[in-house]
């Protein structure tokens, strides 16, 4: 063996010697983004469970999956249709349900929470899963913006927690933010960019600092546009045509608020102010406060900003 081909071979084994073997994963949460993340790790091959709190929302959860596949398959087998089908049972064969968490994570590799956006529900549902998990389960938070440490703080493996932020609508966004903190190890850290590669994803290295990369610059960017509809300055309609044709983006920020949810957006800003109560921006908004309390949360209720 050439020195050269030595050295490699001895990197690999080293990396691969890093990094923990993912068979099965467990996602809590089958909402927007737990649905989107059970399904691109079944396409990818994984065996997952996906929880939630009743059979209802997970029955929703894999009606959103098999229409996503469709859309999937349209393209995929554009050329021979009849084998689509077969590719959607056999993606939909990976992903099993359940609403019992304890059950779900007693024999997993790694668990990507992806509830509430809320710090103090987040923090009880891995104190529990902590004390049923495997010592080398990894734990993972889809958090938009709460501290990843504080949560990893609740249990006995902080060396094993880290934070995977994906996008809305995962099948389609590139991008995962893989969240390392002070304590997160080489082979947590390793293991998590690995499995976003496996999934086809581009993952980036992120620090645990309020929103990451991305949503350090999106939250007061879709701030702003809120405060430009309340005072009156402009319409939803033409901050978001003005985005689109002005500035290049796939969706205006008010569009983009209707399709992460109104609830969602407010669970996140209401942490903001929380972690930043003197910063104007991030007031509590009258306008999204309205929405919410009236169950006008977006495209996923049929009405928001937008009736759809
Ligand atoms: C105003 C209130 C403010 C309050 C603010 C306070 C809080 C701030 C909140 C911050 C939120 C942060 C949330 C978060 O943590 C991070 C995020 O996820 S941010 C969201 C990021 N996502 C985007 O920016 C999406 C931008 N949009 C797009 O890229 C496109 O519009 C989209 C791909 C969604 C749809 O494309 P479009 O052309 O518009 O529509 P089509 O329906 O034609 O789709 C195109 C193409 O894509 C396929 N496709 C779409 N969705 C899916 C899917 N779910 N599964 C599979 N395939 C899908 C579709 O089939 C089409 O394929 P073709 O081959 O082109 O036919
Ligand atoms: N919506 C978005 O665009 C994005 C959201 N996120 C983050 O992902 C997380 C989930 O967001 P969404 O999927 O949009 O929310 P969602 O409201 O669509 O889904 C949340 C799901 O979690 C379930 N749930 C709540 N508590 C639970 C518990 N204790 N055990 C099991 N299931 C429970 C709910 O029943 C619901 O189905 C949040 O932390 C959010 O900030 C991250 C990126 C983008």
């Amino acid at each position: 063996m050439s020195f050269a081909t030595n050295v490699l071979s001895r990197g690999l084994a080293t990396t691969a010697w890093r990094m923990a073997a993912l068979n099965h994963i467990t996602v809590i949460g089958g909402g927007s983004m737990g649905s989107g993340i059970a399904q691109v790790s079944a396409q990818a091959g994984y065996k997952v469970t996906m929880v939630d709190q009743n059979d209802e929302i997970l029955n929703k959860s894999c009606a959103i999956i098999n229409k996503s596949l469709q859309r999937v398959v349209k393209k995929k087998f554009a050329d021979d249709p009849s084998k689509g089908e077969a590719y959607i049972s056999d993606i939909m064969s990976k992903i099993s349900t359940t609403t019992d968490s304890s059950k779900a994570v007693s024999n997993t590799d790694l668990v990507i929470e992806a509830i509430i956006e809320n710090m103090g529900i987040k923090k009880k549902l891995f104190s529990e899963l902590d004390k049923v998990a495997k010592e080398s389960t990894i734990f993972a938070s889809n958090t938009s913006s709460l501290s990843i440490s504080e949560m990893a703080k609740v249990t006995k493996r902080p060396e094993k927690f880290g934070g995977l932020h994906f996008f809305n609508p995962v099948p389609m966004m590139k991008l995962v933010e893989v969240v390392r903190t002070s304590n997160t190890n080489d082979n947590t850290f390793d293991t998590l960019f690995d499995y976003c590669k496996k999934l086809g994803k581009v993952p980036v290295n992120c620090k645990d600092t309020p929103g990451f990369i991305v949503n350090r610059l999106l939250v007061p960017y879709m701030m702003e546009a809120v405060r430009m509809v309340e005072r009156g300055d402009a319409s939803p309609k033409d901050i978001d045509t003005g985005m689109k044709l002005g500035a290049g983006y796939p969706m205006g920020p008010i569009e983009l608020a209707d399709y992460v949810g109104l609830d969602v957006c407010k669970f996140i800003l209401d942490g903001w102010h929380e972690e930043f109560p003197d910063h104007p921006l991030f007031v509590p908004s009258p306008l999204l406060n309205k929405f919410v309390d009236e169950g006008k949360l977006g495209r996923k209720t049929g009405e928001g900003f937008y009736k759809y």
